[in-house]
């Protein structure tokens, strides 16, 4: 399969989606709360023979003690193996389709080593995933950082007793629950998931473990969609994110 990419860095705007009309953002609040990262926003056009033209913008981080004049390449290769399926499942929204990350070895492997990199000296005893793609890149991050992994599941999917939260999406409502027991006072969460939109989904498996009395460190996702403000919705929550949505 062929596919043709063009990427131009700039200096201080990102563009959106290419079905709309272009619009501009500033882009240097994409990690507000992390030190020792520089911003480098980075946009990318992609033509791919699946016929989804999309622009992505790849928010890069620079570690300090790493070269601070180039991105993370590794980034931008994650960033194009994510298809975006416009009007799915609803007329408006512009679908990120993680499924083509998963088939791209690399990229795959990749993004798992950048969340392991970042976690893997920071105490983390619990990687709790959210239902569904949460529990696609939470178990090996889980693995490779010594961590149990959790589940977030949608209702009445787990066998024994629950605790549950509800929430808002971009498109409806849910709720998500955890078992009773999975998780004790005093540990210290990761909670991953595939997306950020309008961060409802992330702010109700955050309440789950605090009210079990787990700290939770940090919330990662693969991709945000910026113009959501659900990193807002997290309030002083620290949100990692790799990519933003196309
Ligand atoms: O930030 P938010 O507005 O809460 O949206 C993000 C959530 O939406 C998607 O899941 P979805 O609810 O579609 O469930 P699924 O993964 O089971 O399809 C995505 O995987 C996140 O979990
Ligand atoms: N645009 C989107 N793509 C994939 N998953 C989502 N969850 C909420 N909005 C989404």
């Amino acid at each position: 399969m062929v596919q043709w990419n063009i990427s131009v860095c700039s200096t201080n705007k990102l563009f959106g989606s290419a079905v709309t009309p272009f619009s501009s953002y500033h882009s240097f609040s994409l990690f507000p709360k992390i030190p020792n990262l520089t911003l480098s926003p980075f946009i990318r056009l992609q033509i791919s023979p699946l016929s989804l033209t999309s622009l992505r913008s790849t928010a890069c981080y620079l570690p300090q003690m790493a070269s601070n004049d180039a991105q993370d390449p590794r980034l931008a290769r994650i960033s194009s193996a994510i298809r975006v399926i416009p009007n799915f499942p609803k007329p408006g929204i512009m679908f990120q389709d993680i499924t083509t990350l998963l088939l791209d070895t690399k990229a795959f492997k990749d993004t798992i080593d950048l969340f392991v990199e970042r976690y893997r000296d920071q105490n983390i005893s619990v990687v709790a995933g959210v239902e569904a793609r949460g529990f696609i890149f939470g178990p090996p991050i889980a693995l490779a950082i010594g961590a149990k992994f959790v589940p977030m599941r949608k209702p009445n999917k787990l066998p024994g007793e629950v605790i549950s939260e509800e929430y808002s999406l971009e498109y409806g409502t849910d709720k998500i629950e955890m078992h009773v027991g999975a998780v004790q006072p005093g540990e210290r969460a990761l909670v991953i998931d595939d997306l950020i939109a309008t961060g409802g989904t992330l702010c109700a498996a955050v309440k789950l473990l605090e009210r079990v009395g787990v700290h939770v460190a940090e919330c990662a996702c693969v991709i945000e969609l910026p113009e959501l403000k659900g990193r807002e919705r997290l309030g002083d929550k620290p949100l990692f994110v790799l990519v933003n949505g196309a």
